[in-house]
């Protein structure tokens, strides 16, 4: 037998529609994937709706395969043992600035490969390709906190789970101005993309969604792959009579108690539709309890209530992992609300775009530069760092006293702090 340790090709392809040519090979990176995830296997109709969304979101396979020896009756070459998926969509970065962002999903290595350099291998050369094309970021959600740092990934946005309490407790300070329907479930098909469209526009950190969103709120595609009859949506209406966002949400059952609704997508364009919906659901008779696994870390609804303990928050974590691909062209994207001038030297794992820059800001326009290396900086931070103060989610001052940021200008933490600062809490409502 020959050596079955592993040389690999890898191929890249994109994510296309049943009926297509090259669907077969698709199909067999998804159920890969899958198996990644531990999923059961799908059935085909499953991934074909999948993979009708992967289409339209214009995704692209990477996937390796072995090139050697493949172990007797062991899945056959054609079944890659390693997968990378990305796709783009915009980010927001603050005061409504977009840049488009290479989003990467759907990682997974066979047992039987790991730790063999497969990820690494597709990580650096999806993000040197990238930045080839001219991104200047990449984002993703991660499995284990432990994986990405060593890739310059750094973390930029927070989300928690709640668990509210509906009973009589739940009292708001806010008198509604607008007014909440219930709709059937299948109006989120038209009427969810263009709610979160103007969600997006105003809450840096948002970034554009995959099609797959707007199956799952309006419960026409479960994880299972199935249609969800348990969904429920409301929708609200501002003052103006035109819909301005949206809650869709389960019934959990009788048992156990406290009787709960899950929130399965909650989006709000404006401040008081987003109270409003959440009047929504405490108002649902029978249930004593929503739960909501995306909330936001700084939440309006823990200052909007009477009795702020109603909400109980737990297991807040990273959510959006961003990496800056060209800090040059990351920077110059950005609107800064406060004047000065930084000198950042940014350290890089993996030398995409390491260097010394000079962010100049004048008027919220910033001017930026690379400088000669014996530049004396204000901070030194690693390009992971960087990214995670660069959506204004993570404070500087904190990374810091973390250690994570080097100080050599005193007070020039702070004054990051002021030039990154956002016009509202950065949040990502886009789990990929
Ligand atoms: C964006 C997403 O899709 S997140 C989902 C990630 N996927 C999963 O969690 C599915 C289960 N896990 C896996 O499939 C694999 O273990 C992977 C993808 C996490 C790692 O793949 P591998 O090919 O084994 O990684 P590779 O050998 O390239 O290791 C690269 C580096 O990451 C480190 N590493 C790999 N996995 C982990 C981990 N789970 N925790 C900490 N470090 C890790 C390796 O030690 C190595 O470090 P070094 O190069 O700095 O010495």
């Amino acid at each position: 037998m020959g050596d079955l340790s592993g040389n690999y090709d890898i191929r890249r392809f994109p994510a296309v529609s049943m009926g297509s040519a090259g669907y077969a090979e698709a199909e067999t990176w998804a159920r890969a994937v899958a198996f990644g995830f531990h999923d059961s296997v799908r059935t085909p109709e499953h991934v074909a709706r999948s993979m009708a969304t992967y289409e339209a979101d214009g995704r692209i396979f990477t996937g390796a395969y072995q090139s050697g020896t493949v172990a007797d009756s062991s899945l056959p070459a054609e079944v890659p043992v390693a997968t990378f998926g990305t796709f783009r969509k915009t980010l927001n970065v603050g005061f409504g600035r977009m840049l488009e962002t290479q989003m990467v999903t759907a990682v997974t290595v066979r047992t039987s490969h790991r730790r063999r350099g497969l990820l690494r291998r597709m990580m650096t050369e999806d993000l040197q390709a990238a930045r080839d094309d001219g991104i200047a970021v990449a984002a993703l959600t991660a499995s284990e906190g432990s994986i990405y740092g060593r890739f310059g990934y750094g973390v930029a946005s927070l989300e928690r789970s709640v668990k509210v309490d509906t009973t009589s407790r739940f009292t708001m300070r806010h008198q509604a101005t607008g007014s909440v329907e219930v709709a059937d479930p299948k109006v989120l098909l038209e009427v969810a993309p263009k709610v979160f469209d103007r969600v997006h526009r105003h809450t840096p950190g948002s970034l554009g969604r995959q099609q797959w969103y707007w199956q799952l709120a309006s419960g026409s595609l479960n994880r299972e792959g199935k249609e969800d009859p348990a969904i429920k949506v409301a929708l609200h209406y501002g003052p103006d009579g035109g819909i301005d966002g949206y809650v869709s949400y389960k019934f959990l059952g009788w048992e156990p108690a406290p009787v709960t609704v899950e929130v399965v997508d909650l989006v709000a364009a404006t401040d008081h539709a987003y109270l409003e919906l959440w009047q929504y659901l405490a108002a649902i008779d029978l249930v004593e309890r929503v739960s909501w696994n995306e909330a936001p870390v700084d939440d309006p609804l823990a200052w909007a209530l009477a009795d702020p303990r109603c909400i109980d928050a737990s297991d807040s974590r990273d959510m959006l992992w961003l990496r800056i691909l060209d800090v040059p062209q990351a920077l110059a994207a950005r609107h800064y609300p406060s004047e000065g001038t930084l000198i950042l030297e940014v350290g890089d794992p993996l030398g995409l775009t390491a260097g010394t820059f000079a962010l100049e800001v004048q008027g919220g326009q910033a001017a930026v530069e690379r400088v000669h290396a014996g530049a004396e900086p204000d901070l030194a931070l690693d390009v992971s760092a960087l990214s995670s103060i660069y959506l204004g989610g993570v404070c500087p001052v904190t990374l810091a006293a973390a250690g994570r940021i080097a100080e050599r200008t005193k007070g020039a933490a702070l004054k990051a702090r002021q030039m990154f600062a956002v016009e509202r809490a950065t949040h990502c409502l886009t789990h990929f």
